[in-house]
């Protein structure tokens, strides 16, 4: 299709690219400095706004400037998007396989820019490369456990944009072997150009909201979440009890709530000091958290005093469950950390305890309750079907 000038798309991803390195430079060295993959992320679109101004100046610059080496750059810019990824989803790096890659097309590239000069062969080398990069990438996003728009935006466009390499690099195939770059003015080539150029902007606005949400989410952390345990805040976890209840009436379905006291906690203070006493509480909160299922939830409602939420739960299944708490927290996982045990109340969302006030004094009565028959026990609230039941 004449009249796409490919130079004009070239130009356009390389202005393009250093302002998204910019702004991904700028938020990296500021606030948003805990998002991981942001330096290499910046790094991809500095390395691709280069190679486009270097294919910008073909015909001006000696061809190893202008075909070789922004070529190998692009390739390069992707490989700095995926170890990117990695960084931001946690991955563990499998960088061998995209370095040999690399190599390959540095190596071919080569061979069909200085030693036999074929337009062609370098076009199917760089389009099947930048396929299977670029798949590697949309891959890689794929795999993050939380998906939203932003994920599903830059996964798309890695995907297209593959797409659209696969379909160069079969036409490639197909195209009179006469063609060569300053004459190659159809059409697959140009959307080719021109996707290099989109991409390049497509791609960094994606990761752009993708590190936004990140940070949306962080803050939602912090400010919910307790921060010497990292359950949740009294408030917070109040909040997603009542939450919980209504739900709960709503469905018709059980719930229930723990209040778990460490024992002797002063005791534990007083003989192994106040650092170790954080280290007891620490080391309950995790132990808790590994036992609880997806969906249930455990808070710090005082100094050593923590609430467990759990949803479709009926009363019988919560003691167990307590128990299990129970039992675990007299384990002794570490030698920093002193035996210690817990005395839980359990009180089940019924009648006589419809909302959050009197769910959580009911769990509190029947928590005195196993305090008084000496420690160490789980006591259930509902005296009218269970009485006050020791363990
Ligand atoms: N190290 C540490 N101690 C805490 C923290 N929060 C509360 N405490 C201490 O926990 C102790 C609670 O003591 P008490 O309320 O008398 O209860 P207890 O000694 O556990 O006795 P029982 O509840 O009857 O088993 C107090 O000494 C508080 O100072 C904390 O975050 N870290």
């Amino acid at each position: 299709m004449p009249g796409i000038d490919p130079l004009a798309f070239i130009i356009i991803s390389a202005a393009f690219g250093t302002l998204c390195a910019f702004v991904l430079f700028v938020l990296g060295s500021g606030f948003l400095r805990d998002i991981k993959g942001l330096a290499h992320w910046g790094a991809a679109c500095i390395t691709m706004a280069t190679a486009a101004f270097l294919f910008a100046l073909r015909g001006i610059v000696p061809v190893l400037f202008s075909s070789f080496l922004p070529n190998l750059l692009v390739a390069v810019g992707v490989v700095t998007m995926h170890a990117s990824l990695t960084e931001y989803g946690g991955f563990k790096r499998k960088t061998k396989l995209l370095f040999l890659i690399l190599g390959a097309a540095a190596l071919a590239l080569a061979w069909f820019t200085f030693v036999q000069d074929n337009y062609r062969a370098r076009v199917i080398t760089m389009s099947s490369t930048l396929t299977v990069l670029f798949t590697a990438c949309a891959l890689l996003i794929f795999r993050l456990k939380e998906k939203g728009f932003a994920e599903r935006f830059t996964g798309l466009a890695f995907l297209a944009t593959s797409v659209v390499m696969l379909a160069r690099c079969t036409a490639a195939f197909l195209q009179n072997s006469r063609v060569r770059p300053d004459t190659d003015t159809s059409l697959v080539h140009s959307v080719y150009m021109g996707t290099f150029a989109f991409s390049l902007v497509a791609l960094s606005l994606g990761f752009m909201l993708m590190v936004s949400r990140a940070m949306h989410m962080k803050l939602e952390f912090l400010a919910t979440r307790d921060q010497m345990t990292g359950v949740y805040r009294r408030d917070a976890f109040l909040a997603l009890l009542d939450q919980t209840i209504a739900q709960s009436r709503l469905k018709r379905r059980p719930m229930s709530v723990l209040i778990i006291d460490l024992d002797n906690f002063k005791e534990v203070n007083d003989r192994h000091g106040h650092l170790t006493g954080d280290q007891v509480i620490i080391d309950f909160s995790s132990k808790v958290q590994q036992l609880l299922r997806r969906g249930d939830a455990i808070g710090r409602y005082g100094g050593e005093e923590f609430l467990v939420l759990l949803p479709d739960t009926t009363q019988d299944d919560a003691y167990s469950v307590a128990d299990r708490i129970r039992a675990m927290a007299a384990e002794v996982w570490s030698k920093e950390v002193p035996a210690y045990t817990v005395s839980i109340g359990v009180a089940p969302l019924v009648a006589d305890y419809p909302d959050s006030a009197t769910l959580i004094d009911a769990a509190d009565k029947a928590l005195y309750a196993a305090k008084k028959a000496g420690k160490n026990h789980v006591m259930l609230a509902c005296s009218q079907s269970y009485g006050i039941t020791p363990s």
